[in-house]
């Protein structure tokens, strides 16, 4: 068997970048982490907070915005310019020579609006394409892609997508060139048994662990999307996925923090 180079995939939520000190630190250790990495970042709670000073209501189904024409302005200046162009200069800073990105930008990630059914999710994207060669000739070429949670129809519309899920994506799209590890970072140490103590991490989640602790409401909310993404993306040939605190993204590279997420 030959050994594949091994590509960190990292997701950092919108809590840590909402705190200029706990991004800061973060993006340090991201910096030092050896060998090709992408990160993909969300921003919900700025756009969250941008949207109420235009007076702009937000509504969340599920972990998921209701986007409607205001709303896509919003996420579109908030996702694709404030805190994507921030990312970048800081790692720029950093001696890490990223490249910010939305969906759109080198037609790297595709989607269809979602279809409205019962609910009107409004200007949101379902992934259908991952353009992972592009992704790859970036990385081959020394970039560190950085991506905004956008994507593009071939309509031409730019619609909002879900950070957790375009990291996933992205992660199994870059799994026919690499060994991908797949980090989501966030504020907490892990996934939690208890989620008031936050030293009750669960070192690893099984599927029926995750259903057992799910019925029991200890699993809740934006939690239960990112390990559905964290369970999708091994199924479809992710080799390694970790949820971890983002003070913690050096030692989860190297499998000592976090909770890793297996299929068995
Ligand atoms: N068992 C659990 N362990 C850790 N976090 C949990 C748990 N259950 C629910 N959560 C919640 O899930 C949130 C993470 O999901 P989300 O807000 O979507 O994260 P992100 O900021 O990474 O997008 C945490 O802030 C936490 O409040
Ligand atoms: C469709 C949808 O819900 N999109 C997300 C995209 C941002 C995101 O995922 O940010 P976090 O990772 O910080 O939660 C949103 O607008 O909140």
């Amino acid at each position: 068997m030959t050994m594949r180079t091994q590509l960190s995939v990292v997701k950092i939520g919108g809590n840590i970048i909402d705190n200029p000190e706990a991004c800061s630190r973060f993006l340090q250790d991201f910096s030092k982490v050896k060998g090709p990495k992408i990160l993909i970042h969300g921003g919900g709670k700025v756009a969250t907070q941008v949207a109420a000073s235009l007076q702009i209501e937000t509504k969340m189904v599920d972990g998921r915005r209701i986007t409607d024409k205001p709303m896509l302005d919003v996420v579109t200046m908030v996702y694709g310019g404030l805190v994507n162009k921030n990312l970048v200069a800081q790692l720029q800073s950093l001696g890490t020579n990223a490249i910010g990105l939305t969906g759109a930008d080198g037609g790297i990630i595709r989607s269809v609006k979602r279809p409205v059914k019962s609910l009107d999710y409004g200007f949101v994207g379902d992934i259908v394409a991952v353009d992972g060669k592009q992704i790859e000739q970036m990385i081959a070429s020394g970039l560190v892609p950085v991506i905004a949670p956008l994507t593009y129809s071939n309509e031409g519309l730019l619609l909002n997508t879900n950070a957790d899920t375009m990291a996933s994506a992205t992660a199994v799209a870059l799994s026919t060139y690499f060994d991908t590890n797949l980090l989501y970072c966030f504020e907490k140490k892990g996934v939690l048994a208890d989620p008031d103590d936050d030293d009750s991490v669960l070192e690893s989640l099984t599927p029926p662990t995750y259903t057992a602790y799910k019925a029991k409401g200890s699993i809740n909310k934006g939690m239960i999307p990112k390990l559905d993404n964290a369970f999708a993306a091994l199924t479809d040939g992710v080799g390694k996925v970790t949820i971890c605190h983002a003070n913690d993204l050096a030692q989860a590279v190297l499998g000592n923090a976090g909770t890793v997420v297996t299929l068995d």
